[in-house]
């Protein structure tokens, strides 16, 4: 996946189509589109017909087997490792699965091997994610994911807060073949740099209904700070 920078709109949210236009056009890598809870049909379809008047790739990270929209140019699917409960790393996958069946364009299909930090967050509540943790439990939980499980993405949740950068960079100077997200908290340039300079890609999400002027500018990190 050749991207750096990712928007994540979240289709249970409002946005206008004079925001959607400046973040369609504003140089990021690709509009990823999800979200915890609500996520429905119906609001998927809503804002993929919507993205899909630009030109920028739309990406859909399903969260909800009901909300498996066809029509996008790649499907991420979440598989949380520090979760309690088997059924977010595993069970609604093979449910899904099993549904979709034939159906399914898997060589459109990228798993995430997503480690949930933030205790506060939606996604951390609703995955039951064991969120105290040391660095060298995350750094497992990565390499179990990249060596093991040969997942081509982990994911370094901490939605909501700025996260331990020194981790981050920790987890990626671990991985062997796996790309590093890192979302969470990411509120200004600054931030972003900071980001960029940790992990292979970032995820920029809240802000873009907070405070739109900064969220767009945090392309700019993946254009000064590109290296690894
Ligand atoms: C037929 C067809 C075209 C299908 C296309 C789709 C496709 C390829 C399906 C494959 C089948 C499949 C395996 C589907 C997955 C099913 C599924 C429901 C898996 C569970 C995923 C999961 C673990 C969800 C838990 C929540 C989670 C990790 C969501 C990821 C996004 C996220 C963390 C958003 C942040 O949430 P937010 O609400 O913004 O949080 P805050 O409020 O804190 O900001
Ligand atoms: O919304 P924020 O906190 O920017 O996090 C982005 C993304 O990692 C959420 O899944
Ligand atoms: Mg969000």
């Amino acid at each position: 996946m050749p991207w750096r920078h990712m928007f994540k709109l979240d289709p249970e949210r409002t946005i206008s189509d004079e925001a959607l236009d400046k973040i369609c056009m504003s140089g990021t890598d690709a509009i990823l589109v999800g979200g915890s809870t609500g996520v429905t049909f119906d609001n998927t379809v809503d804002l993929l017909s919507r993205i899909r008047q630009y030109e920028v790739p739309c990406v859909l990270e399903v969260s909800d087997e009901e909300a498996a929209v066809p029509g996008f140019d790649h499907y991420l699917i979440p598989m949380v490792l520090n979760t309690k409960n088997s059924d977010w790393l595993i069970g609604h996958q093979q449910r899904a699965v099993r549904e979709f069946g034939s159906m399914l364009p898997w060589e459109m299909v990228s798993s995430e091997g997503y480690i949930v930090l933030n205790a506060d967050a939606t996604v951390a509540k609703l995955t039951e994610a064991l969120t105290e943790l040391e660095a060298s439990d995350v750094i497992a939980y990565a390499q179990v994911a990249d060596r093991l499980m040969r997942l081509p993405i982990v994911y370094v949740e901490y939605s909501g807060t700025f996260g331990d950068m020194d981790l981050v960079r920790q987890v990626r100077n671990k991985l062997h073949q796996a790309q590093l997200f890192y979302g969470g908290g990411i509120t200004n340039l600054e931030q972003a740099r900071q980001a960029a300079a940790s992990a292979d890609t970032i995820i920029v999400g809240n802000i873009l209904y907070d405070n739109l002027e900064q969220a767009l500018q945090t392309v700019e990190a993946v254009r000064v700070n590109n290296e690894r």
